[in-house]
């Protein structure tokens, strides 16, 4: 399949792209398994600040190009570089993931990783402290330094579980939790690493109607509010459509297509590899468009 690539409005291509303020920038990554090719010469430039979300069919590749800007995956070829925002490139390529974390990218899973039998809070604390400035030794001695480091950490856990919702909810076992709450729990504890880049893999899975309103706006207020920069895999169009700046869009391995949400969703590349070969499917899409153009919008007003 060819690469068709349809860029931003006001004609931003690579070349325009490489002249912003970038956050992540990837070119040529390719992964191979085996004779699979699952990723091949994937390149993505995201801007510091956007929500850009990354779809495409099943087995499309979304997910193991997660792996790869994390760390869990080494593509055999390519370039990954993080930009942070005090300046400078980092080379993510082969990164252990615990190191792509401490530079500033976090995520969360398709399948929710969560410490069942802690509770709400403890699980935010464990990824806070991996911020804490004191040392293990001052930890351990019980220093001044190392309590108050403590006590911040502790007050930030429960800020960020009052962000995401589970205020009521911070002694709660995590396994006990619903599945909503507990997709809101793994956000607050990426969270609490204090990521400039927040990967979030499907969010949207397995949640209701209602659950999924309160997701998309806390990944709007996560981007507006904390200055976080939102990488998001999703199947559920309508969530991409109406909180994405931008979509990027995979088939088998392959960058297909790349733009605004409304002009991804009239490629006809994207609407034969996502949406169906059916009109039907891509009517349905244009019609989700056309609905959130006519309904005023919360959001943008606060
Ligand atoms: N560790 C691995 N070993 C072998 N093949 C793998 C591995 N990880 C992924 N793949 C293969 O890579 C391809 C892309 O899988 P991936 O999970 O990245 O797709 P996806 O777009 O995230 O799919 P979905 O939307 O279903 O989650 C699939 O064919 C998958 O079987």
């Amino acid at each position: 399949m060819s690469t068709d690539v349809t860029h931003g409005a006001g004609g931003s291509g690579a070349a325009a792209a490489a002249e912003e303020d970038l956050v992540l920038r990837t070119s040529d990554v390719t992964l191979r398994f085996g004779g699979l090719t699952v990723l091949d010469k994937v390149e993505m430039q995201m801007r510091r600040g956007e929500i850009l979300a990354v779809i495409g069919p099943n087995g499309a590749g979304k997910t193991s190009f997660f792996n790869s800007l994390t760390g869990a995956y080494t593509p055999q070829e390519g370039r990954i570089a993080f930009l942070p925002k005090d300046g400078g490139e980092r080379s993510l390529l082969g990164s252990k993931p615990h190191l792509v974390n401490r530079y500033g990218l976090a995520r969360t899973f398709q399948n929710i990783r969560l410490f069942g039998a802690l509770t709400a809070l403890e699980n935010v604390k464990i990824a806070a402290e991996t911020r804490l400035k004191a040392g293990p030794v001052s930890i351990m001695l019980g220093l001044p330094s190392a309590r108050k480091a403590e006590r911040e950490s502790d007050e930030r856990s429960i800020r960020l579980l009052k962000f995401v919702g589970l205020q009521d909810k911070l002694n709660e076992v995590a396994g006990s939790l619903c599945y909503g709450d507990q997709r809101s729990l793994e956000i607050a504890r990426a969270l609490a690493t204090e990521p400039q880049v927040l990967l979030l893999d499907e969010p949207a899975a397995g949640t209701n109607p209602t659950e999924k309103l309160e997701l998309e706006r806390l990944i709007r207020r996560i981007n507006t509010e904390m200055g976080v920069s939102v990488l998001l895999i999703e199947h559920d169009m309508r969530l991409v459509m109406s909180v994405a700046d931008r979509v990027m869009v995979l088939n088998f391995g392959k960058k297909i297509a790349e733009g605004t949400p409304s002009e991804v969703q009239q490629h006809p590349a994207v609407v034969e590899a996502y949406l169906g070969t059916s009109a039907a499917d891509a009517d349905a899409v244009r019609n989700i468009i056309a609905e959130q153009r006519s309904a005023p919008d919360e959001e943008s007003t606060q």
